[in-house]
């Protein structure tokens, strides 16, 4: 079965059961429906970005000056979705972001989005901010593809535990975040006072590890204040260094991902430090207020690396045309964020797995509609910059 079959599918049984799709599938009324949803503390913590939302604007803007050449006569009809990351092959080039704390999207939260993931092949990276434990999160992911994402703590004792726990429940891939060594300003967030750490939420991954719970004196559940305490200045507050991921190096066997890069020079120091891939991603805008479109990062950095790390790409992607032009300027795959949180909040797994067939869908029909066999053939000549 293509990924196309399910807009077939939608169509069919409107027809015979007089059935609509369970959700929609336009992502910003996805969006609208989740927001009723959710309080405005957890809605904005999602939905929000640094500052006055420069760069979150900038992300789509970059999509928008790029479009799509359609080329004709091609028989396209049979379409190859599918790419290999790390010696792993993959049904589609997508992939779901890393994202903490979905406990206040949904009961669920990264239990829902692994078990949706997997029904469909495509990894789903786990956060170290979770709100469920690595081990939980691995046996709801099963016989799924996993990546973790590391949140590097100051504490090479937490640091080695938390590797060593991902490798052993079966975690292939590490993506180490740099750009969030410390909270963007995110005014939304202020203004409602709304941290969910604070509150000890997305903390099980900590609050689980036997090299974190050594230095507190009461667990978690006893004393949440201190335990709070010895997270907050751990995870938060100071950037690590170049030198410092030989430490990751020496303690991880499988494929290390740099997240958060934007520059050519930061991807050529990444290859020179034995890493083997790079997430361009300015954090869906979160970060850095009035920093450049993580879309107009990407081609100069595939450019510098693309033969020599593995190139993806977040930030801003909404639609499977989307995706195309990420492909087409130099990303092997890319990740999707907010909007599968919003699929979470409006039905769990269903929810997710939903966001993530409309996305695969969309990707595959553009790509036949615009003459691409497969992902290996896009090119930064399919599209024209205006
Ligand atoms: C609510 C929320 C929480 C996030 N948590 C993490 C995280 O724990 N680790 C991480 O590397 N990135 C995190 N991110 C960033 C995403 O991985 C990704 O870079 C970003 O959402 C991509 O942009 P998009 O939302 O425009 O698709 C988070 C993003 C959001 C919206
Ligand atoms: C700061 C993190 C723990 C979560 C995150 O990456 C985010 O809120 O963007």
């Amino acid at each position: 079965m293509s990924f196309a079959d399910f807009q077939q599918e939608i169509y069919v049984n409107g027809l015979l059961t007089g059935a609509l799709p369970p959700h929609s599938v336009d992502p910003a009324v996805l969006e609208e429906v989740a927001r009723r949803r959710l309080g405005e503390g957890p809605y904005w913590y999602v939905a929000g970005s640094a500052g006055t939302g420069a760069t979150e604007r900038a992300n789509r803007e970059a999509f928008g000056r790029r479009r799509i050449v359609p080329r004709m006569l091609v028989d396209a009809t049979e379409r190859d979705l599918g790419v290999e990351l790390f010696g792993e092959r993959l049904p589609a080039p997508v992939l779901l972001a890393p994202v903490g704390v979905q406990s206040i999207v949904h009961p669920e939260g990264e239990l829902a989005t692994a078990r949706a993931a997997a029904s469909l092949g495509v990894p789903s990276i786990l956060s170290t901010m979770a709100s469920h434990t690595i081990e939980e999160v691995a046996a709801a992911a099963g016989e799924g593809p996993r990546w973790f994402q590391l949140y590097w703590p100051h504490d090479d004792e937490v640091t080695v535990s938390l590797l060593s726990r991902a490798r052993k429940a079966g975690f292939t891939a590490l993506v180490v975040t740099l750009d969030t060594w410390t909270l963007g300003w995110r005014p939304h967030d202020l203004d409602l006072a709304y941290l969910p750490f604070l509150r000890g939420e997305g903390l099980a991954i900590p609050f689980s590890d036997p090299a974190f719970l050594a230095g507190l004196e009461k667990s978690p559940q006893e004393d949440l204040g201190a335990a709070v305490l010895r997270w907050a200045p751990m995870f938060n507050g100071r950037a690590h260094t170049w030198d410092r991921l030989a430490l990751l190096r020496d303690n991880w066997d499988g494929p290390i991902v740099l997240k958060g890069i934007q520059s050519a020079d930061d991807a050529r120091r990444a290859a020179d430090h034995g890493m083997d891939g790079v997430v361009v991603s300015n954090h869906g805008g979160r970060q850095v207020d009035g920093a450049i479109a993580s879309l107009d990062a990407l081609e100069p950095v595939a450019e510098a690396v693309g033969d020599r790390l593995t190139v993806l790409f977040d930030s801003g992607v909404r639609t499977g045309a989307d995706v195309l032009k990420a492909l087409a300027l130099g990303a092997r795959a890319v990740l999707l964020g907010r909007p599968y949180l919003w699929g979470l909040a409006c039905g769990g797994a269903d929810g997710v797995r939903h966001v993530l067939r409309c996305l695969l869908a969309e990707l595959d029909i553009s790509m036949g509609l615009a003459g691409h066999r497969a992902v290996a053939g896009l090119a930064p000549d399919c599209l024209e910059v205006r």
